[in-house]
Parts: structure tokens; sequence; C-alpha cells
């Protein structure tokens, strides 16, 4: 007959607990070494796709979905998200080095918070004042990122205009990936670079919507198609909007139900997507559904 299981001691040691965190630890290290030798094979497929930027926005975008739903217990969901960010980022970087040029004319620190929550402290920050000098330094670059205040600083007019034409940099995502009201880094932000071959998530389509005047048309159309106009300024004597749209509805169709509107002399232009956005509705519980 086999002996009765012995019985655990009424409390651990600190020492025992102390030597199951180090067995731990060490797992969680030589896990993330075995991560980093697969980066050699990763510069090599991505080299095959064009090189460049090495930052897979849609990719990222679906990994941070599924750890933050899988999560659960009692370690801070912003916790885990930011552990994650720094490892993805940061292989990201060593993939191919990439600064992050960021607008501080909003204000230096939510944008510091955000790009080091986001990127960690290996990429390099680079702060600029002003819109126009991020989307300058990203166009400059082979494969560095900009990012801008989603919600726009206005001091810089319709900086998304710079964003139109085949070779200039594109917005490929907003962040943060999942949003939840107490994010600790919960500035929206939208990330610029020149775009890397189908990397982009085109859940959401981003336009830049210039007119001679202002017409109520245009919030009667973006709302038709579901869309949503994040800003506007003076441009060239008329009007620039940038508007948010589902992936379904491609320029054209936009410019069409504008001119149908009475909006005809409406130019739609694309400036960039990203991945739709998901909001955490029970921050720490793990559960999490899309944004209506
Ligand atoms: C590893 C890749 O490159 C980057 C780094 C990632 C990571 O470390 O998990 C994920 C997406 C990319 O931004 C990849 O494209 O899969």
């Amino acid at each position: 007959m086999r002996d009765a299981p012995q019985l655990k001691p009424a409390a651990d040691t600190l020492a025992e607990l102390r030597a199951e965190i180090d067995r731990i630890d060490l797992d969680m290290h030589r896990l993330l070494m075995a991560r980093g030798e697969i980066i050699d094979r990763l510069i090599a497929a991505k080299r095959a796709q064009g090189g460049g930027c090495a930052f897979r926005p849609d990719r990222e975008a679906q990994m941070m979905r599924a750890l933050v739903e899988r999560h659960r217990g009692l370690l801070p969901v912003d916790a885990v998200e930011g552990v994650w960010r720094v490892i993805v980022s940061t292989f990201t970087y060593v993939q191919a080095n990439y600064s992050v040029h960021a607008d501080d004319s909003g204000g230096d620190a939510q944008m510091r918070d955000s790009a080091r929550f986001h990127f960690g402290f290996t990429v390099p920050y680079v702060p600029h004042h002003g819109a126009g000098p991020v989307i300058d330094a990203v166009a400059a670059s082979t494969g560095d990122l900009g990012m801008l205040r989603a919600a726009g600083g206005l001091a810089d007019g319709a900086w998304w205009m710079r964003l139109i034409g085949a070779n200039t940099p594109k917005i490929i995502a907003r962040l943060p990936f999942v949003e939840r009201p107490d994010h600790p880094a919960g500035l929206p932000v939208f990330i610029v670079a020149r775009p890397a071959a189908d990397a982009a998530s085109r859940d959401i389509l981003l336009y830049a919507l210039t007119v001679p005047r202002w017409s109520h048309a245009i919030p009667a159309v973006v709302s038709s198609l579901e869309g949503e106009i994040l800003a506007s300024a003076p441009f060239a004597g008329g009007l620039s909007l940038m508007v948010a749209a589902p992936g379904r509805v491609e320029a054209a169709r936009f410019a069409q139900e504008l001119a149908s509107a009475g909006a005809a002399d409406a130019v739609v232009e694309p400036i960039g997507s990203h991945a739709g956005r998901y909001e955490l509705n029970e921050a720490r519980s793990g559960v999490f559904a899309p944004r209506s």
C-alpha cells in the first residue's frame, strides 16, 4: 500500500516561497531568451517582404486583445499590458532599430507616459514641437514612428493633410490598443509611419476630407456611414476634416455619398487606417467587448 500523501505544513516559510519565485523567474527569463532566439529568422522573413519598419500594428492589436482577454488573477491588467508592450516593442526594435518621434505641443508628460508605456525605454523617445516636424522626421527615416494626439493639436492646423499621397507616412495604429477609462497611459494617440506591406489593419479607415466651405451634408453623410469627424481646421481658403469610417467605406463611396447629399466639391483622400477600437469593460477582470 502507498503512503498517504504528506500534509503540507500549515504555512510556507519565506525561504520556500522565495525559492519558488526564483524558479518561476528563471523560467520566465529562459522563455524571454528563447523568444529572442527567433529574432534572426523574423528579420530574414521580413527582409523577404521588403524590410523597413518591423512594427506590425495589426498583429500587435490582436496580441494585446488576446492578452487582456485571457488575463485572470490579482496582477492588475495594466501591469500585464505594460510588460507585454515593452516585450513586443523591444523585440520590434531589435529586428530594426527605430525611434518614436512625439509631438509635445499639447504637453510632454502624457505623451512621454504613453510612449514609455507602449514602447518602453530602449526605444529612443524624440520630442518635437508640432505635428509637422513629427511627420517630417518620420518621412525622412526608414522605420521610425511618429506619435500624435488623436484629438489633434490644433496649433498645427490640418496636419493630417501632410499624410496625403503615395510616398508620405500614414496613420497605422491608434493606441492604446485596448481602451478603458482608467488606463494608466490612456491618452488616445495615432501612430504614423511609412507603412509596411500587409501590416496595416483596415478595420477603421481614415480620410482627409477637404471642402471649400462647411455644409450640414457632411456630418449627415459621415454619420449615415457610421463614421466620425475627429478634427477640423481651415485649409487653403476652405476647410479640412479628419474623418474615421468603417473599413467597408472606400474613398470613392464616401465621395459619392457626399456628392449625392449636395457636397459635390468635397475631396476625400486616404490618410491611413487602424485596428478596431476595443474597450475593456471591467478593468482587471479580463472581460472585454468591442465598442458598440
Ligand atoms: C515579431 C514580430 O515583429 C514585431 C514584434 C512582435 C512581437 O515581439 O511579438 C509583434 C509584432 C511586430 O510588431 C512579428 O511581426 O510577428
